[in-house]
């Protein structure tokens, strides 16, 4: 990477002197851009070679650079879904490697996922409101053993809610994903299978990427094929879920749910999902841990090294054409 032709600028949503390991400019012709998704962006785009992706941004600020980069290579996101910069990949020129963020926010998610789950089936947050009026709501709660789990989008972060409900003593977890595999683990079904597996499914977790095929995945029909007293958890997308649908089906008190993403987001003050029956609500901050840093930072440097000694990078979702 040290000749004229092949310098090369490198935008950084983190400053560069706050990641270790990070190829040095003199030795890797790697020039280092902050921008941190702010109004102001580093000049000329055209040169950016490798574009890291502000975290938690929406579409219009992560896709807004792209239409100038002509000669970016590879463009990293800091999220495991890449929802927010597909809009901008038309724009891009062929060959550009879009990279997510597999092996940053597994843990953290699939922790709070469990959360979600056991706070939801223990009734914690009515302990929570019984303490904040200093009532003592003693009552009986579904426990988590001896139910059935069912998680639909079977990935990274699936396998790892299931290695985190192992010790639970669950009557079972059943995979759904896209296509039919096996796992050491058991089978993982087709999409084609989830009418028939729902209805057995006392857990249903949804942990799918939004794309046209997953947008409304969980509608109206998918929620009533759900058995009495289920919890849906959805830890994807917001607009993985028919919000309309389920606030239709948590009103007659069938199922209840759990969500760390929602349909809108932020969730509006005034929304009926804030007080809906049986809805616990968090912020999307399933991957917001103090894991998420370290895990970026390492990612980030790890790409640019085999960046600059011309290596593929790790990652790749899509290549543009
Ligand atoms: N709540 C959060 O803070 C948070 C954090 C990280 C990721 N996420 C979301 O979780 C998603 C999954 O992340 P991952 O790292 O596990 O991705 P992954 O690519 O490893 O796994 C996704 C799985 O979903 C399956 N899938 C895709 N389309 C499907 C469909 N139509 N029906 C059923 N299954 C389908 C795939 O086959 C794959 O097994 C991300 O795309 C992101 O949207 C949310
Ligand atoms: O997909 C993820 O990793 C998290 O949900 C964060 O995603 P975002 O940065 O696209 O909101």
């Amino acid at each position: 990477m040290r000749s004229e032709e092949t310098t090369a600028d490198v935008w950084l949503p983190i400053p560069a002197d706050e990641i270790d390991d990070l190829p040095g400019p003199g030795e890797s012709g790697l020039n280092y851009r902050f921008w941190d998704g702010g109004p102001e962006f580093p000049a000329d785009p055209a040169r950016c070679a490798f574009y890291v992706v502000p975290y938690m941004k929406g579409p219009e600020i992560a896709v807004r650079p792209l239409a100038a980069m002509t000669s970016v290579r590879i463009v990293q996101t800091l999220s495991a879904g890449i929802d927010h910069v597909t809009p901008g990949i038309d724009a891009l020129p062929p060959g550009v490697a879009l990279c997510n963020a597999k092996g940053v926010h597994e843990a953290s998610t699939a922790e709070l996922t469990l959360a979600l789950i056991l706070a939801s089936l223990r009734g914690i947050p009515g302990f929570v409101r019984g303490q904040d009026a200093e009532e003592w709501r003693a009552g009986f709660y579904p426990a988590l053993a001896d139910k059935s789990v069912l998680i639909v989008g079977y990935g990274s972060i699936g396998a790892a809610i299931e290695d985190r409900l192992a010790p639970f003593e669950c009557a079972r977890v059943v995979r759904v994903a896209r296509s039919a595999r096996t796992t050491a683990r058991g089978p993982v079904h087709p999409l084609a299978e989830l009418p028939a597996l729902l209805p057995q499914a006392d857990v249903v977790v949804l942990s799918t990427p939004l794309t046209p095929e997953t947008r409304h995945l969980a509608d109206a029909g998918f929620l009533a094929r759900m058995k009495d007293g289920a919890l849906l958890v959805n830890v994807a997308r917001g607009p993985v879920v028919d919000t309309a649908a389920l606030l239709k089906e948590v009103e007659t008190g069938r199922i209840t749910a759990a969500l760390d993403v929602t349909d809108p987001e932020p969730l509006p003050a005034g929304h009926p999902l804030w007080h809906a029956p049986g809805v616990l609500v968090s912020p999307h901050v399933g991957g917001s841990t103090s894991a998420f840093m370290p895990r970026a930072k390492r990612l980030i440097a790890g790409q640019l090294r085999r960046f600059a000694a011309g290596e593929e990078p790790v990652n790749v979702l899509l290549t543009t054409t």
